[in-house]
């Protein structure tokens, strides 16, 4: 298969941990600009997948490149993150004695010192591109707020501005609506959405009601590989995924 208009690409990809198999000859592509939603039971390899693309897990075989071209098994953690690839995990880890406009330069000023990050005077693209971001995360009214008074579905949405604020061509996000309310979780489908239309993302979540609510093709993975791909609708109909995930 072609690589060409993939932002990721993963062939008969394999990892094993002390003789166990954690990814087991995984095939995965995902085209440039589509969002994907992963799901399976525990166990079935999703976070070991994307430690695999972040660059903290070596694959023992196969294939894994980024942007049709970028060979993610020849780069680290942090050139892997440099070239655009931004990960945000299960658990918010917002700065919380800071505003949400302060985590958002601190997020745009990348790995420089706190210190000028918070303090040197903003520049007009710096503001206008935190004003796009308050835009998208929905916290435009709490700018000068601190992090620490945000919901954890509000603390959630300004972890995934930080990760916008890094410009990354392709977003990896675990579990966004974990101890979410209701309204939060349907609010964090439209804002991914959003996002979606000029990123690629992978979301994995266990809440088949928010993947719904995406409305884009799952992947369901099962012992280190690809179970069913389709529509949502397709996958729950498979019997397969019904046995070991969906209707346990
Ligand atoms: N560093 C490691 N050393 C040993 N075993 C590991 C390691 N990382 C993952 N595993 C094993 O690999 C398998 C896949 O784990 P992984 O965390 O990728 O699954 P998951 O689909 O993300 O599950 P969950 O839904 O619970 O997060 C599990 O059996 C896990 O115990």
């Amino acid at each position: 298969m072609s690589k060409s208009n993939t932002i990721l690409y993963l062939d008969g990809v394999s990892v094993s941990f002390d003789g166990f198999r954690a990814i087991n000859n995984l095939s995965l592509v995902l085209d440039k600009g589509e969002m994907r939603a992963i799901i399976g039971p525990n166990g079935a390899g999703k976070t070991t997948m994307m430690d695999i693309v972040t660059g903290k897990t070596r694959p023992d075989q196969g294939e894994v490149f980024f942007d049709g071209q970028v060979d993610l098994t020849k780069h680290d953690e942090a050139e892997i993150a440099m070239m655009g690839i931004g990960r945000k995990f299960q658990k918010p880890t917002v700065f919380e004695s800071h505003t949400i406009e302060e985590n958002l330069m601190l997020a745009l000023k990348g790995p420089r010192s706190i210190f000028p990050a918070l303090f040197h005077r903003r520049s007009v693209a710096e503001v206008r591109r935190i004003d796009d971001i308050l835009g998208i995360i929905r916290l435009g009214d709490k700018r000068d707020e601190l992090a620490a008074n945000l919901s954890h579905g509000q603390k959630q949405w300004l972890e995934i501005g930080m990760l916008l604020a890094q410009d990354p061509k392709l977003l990896l996000v675990d579990e966004p609506v974990a101890g979410m309310t209701d309204a939060e979780t349907e609010e964090t489908a439209r804002l991914l959405r959003d996002i979606a239309r000029d990123h690629s993302v992978i979301v994995v979540e266990h809440d088949m009601h928010f993947v719904r609510e995406l409305g884009v093709k799952v992947t369901c993975l099962h012992e280190g590989s690809v179970l069913s791909e389709g529509s949502l609708d397709f996958v729950s109909a498979d019997e397969r995924v019904v046995e070991v995930y969906l209707g346990r």
